[in-house]
C-alpha cells in the first residue's frame, strides 16, 4: 500500500467532517485484486448480453473496462492517487482573484455509470497561501474521476481547495451535460446543468460572487 500524502489526508478528513465524503465502504482489496474481479464479472454482465466474448474485437474488453475504472475513470476513489500538491506562502502579497476558467471535466453518473461532460471554473482570493494553477485542474480532475453527482462533485472540489489554501474564500461553478439524461431516459440533448459551491466572501459579497461569475456563460 502507497503511504497517504499529507495534503490527501488533509482533504479526506476535512470532506468526512462535513459529510461531504463519496458514501464508501472500508477498501480492503488491493488494485490488482480489483481488476481481477471486475474483468471477471464484466465477462458476466457481457456474457448476459449474449455477446460473444470470443470475437476479436470483443475479448479484450472486460479486462479493458477493469482497467479503466480502477486506473482511469474511478482512480478518484483512491487517496493513493490524490494529485501532488504545490502551495507558496503569499509573499508577493495578491488579494485579487485568481480565477481559472472553463477547466475540462469528465466524470461519471453514479446512478447509471455514464459520462457527465462539462466545464468548471475554480477561483479564490490569495490570503496566506498560494496554489499552482495546474493543481486547481488536477483536483478538478482527482474528484471527477469517481461515480459523482455534480453538487457533491462541486462541494468536494470546494472543501478540498478550501483546506489546502487554509482559507474559507473559494468558489467553484461546473456547467455539465449529463449522458444520462441526453443519451437515454428523457432523450433531452441540450440541457446543461449548473452547480455553484460558495465560500467565504463569495458567498458574503454580492460583488465578488458577480465577479466570480461574469463572463463565464
Ligand atoms: N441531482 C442530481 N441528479 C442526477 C445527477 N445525475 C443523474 N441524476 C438523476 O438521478 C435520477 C435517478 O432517478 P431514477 O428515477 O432512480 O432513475 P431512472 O428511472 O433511470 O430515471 P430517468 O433518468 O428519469 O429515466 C435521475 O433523475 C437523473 O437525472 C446529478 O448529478 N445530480
Ligand atoms: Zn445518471
Amino acid at each position: 500500500m502507497t503511504a497517504l500524502s499529507v495534503s490527501a489526508i488533509q482533504v479526506r478528513d476535512a470532506l468526512a467532517a462535513r459529510d461531504l465524503e463519496t458514501p464508501m465502504t472500508a477498501d480492503v482489496v488491493s488494485r490488482e485484486e480489483k481488476k481481477e474481479k471486475i474483468e471477471y464479472h464484466m465477462r458476466e454482465i457481457l456474457s448476459l448480453l449474449a455477446l460473444d466474448l470470443t470475437d476479436d474485437s470483443l475479448v479484450e474488453t472486460p479486462h479493458r473496462i477493469a482497467k479503466m475504472y480502477v486506473d482511469e475513470i474511478f482512480s478518484g476513489l483512491d487517496y493513493t492517487n490524490f494529485p501532488k500538491i504545490t502551495v507558496i506562502e503569499n509573499k508577493m502579497h495578491c488579494d485579487e482573484m485568481v480565477r481559472v476558467k472553463d477547466i475540462t471535466l469528465t466524470s461519471t453518473c453514479e446512478h447509471h455509470l455514464i459520462t457527465i461532460d462539462g466545464k468548471a471554473t475554480v477561483a479564490y482570493i490569495p490570503r496566506s497561501k498560494i496554489i499552482g494553477l495546474s493543481k486547481i485542474n488536477r483536483i478538478v480532475r482527482f474528484f471527477s474521476q469517481r461515480p459523482q453527482v455534480q453538487e457533491r462533485l462541486t462541494q468536494q472540489i470546494l472543501v478540498a481547495l478550501q483546506t489546502l489554501l487554509e482559507s474559507e474564500d473559494v468558489a467553484v461553478t461546473i456547467d455539465a451535460t449529463h449522458y444520462c439524461v441526453k443519451s437515454r431516459g428523457v432523450m433531452d440533448a441540450t440541457s446543461v446543468t449548473t452547480t455553484t459551491a460558495l465560500g467565504g466572501i463569495f458567498k458574503r459579497n454580492p460583488a465578488t460572487r458577480a465577479e466570480f461569475l461574469s463572463g463565464i456563460r
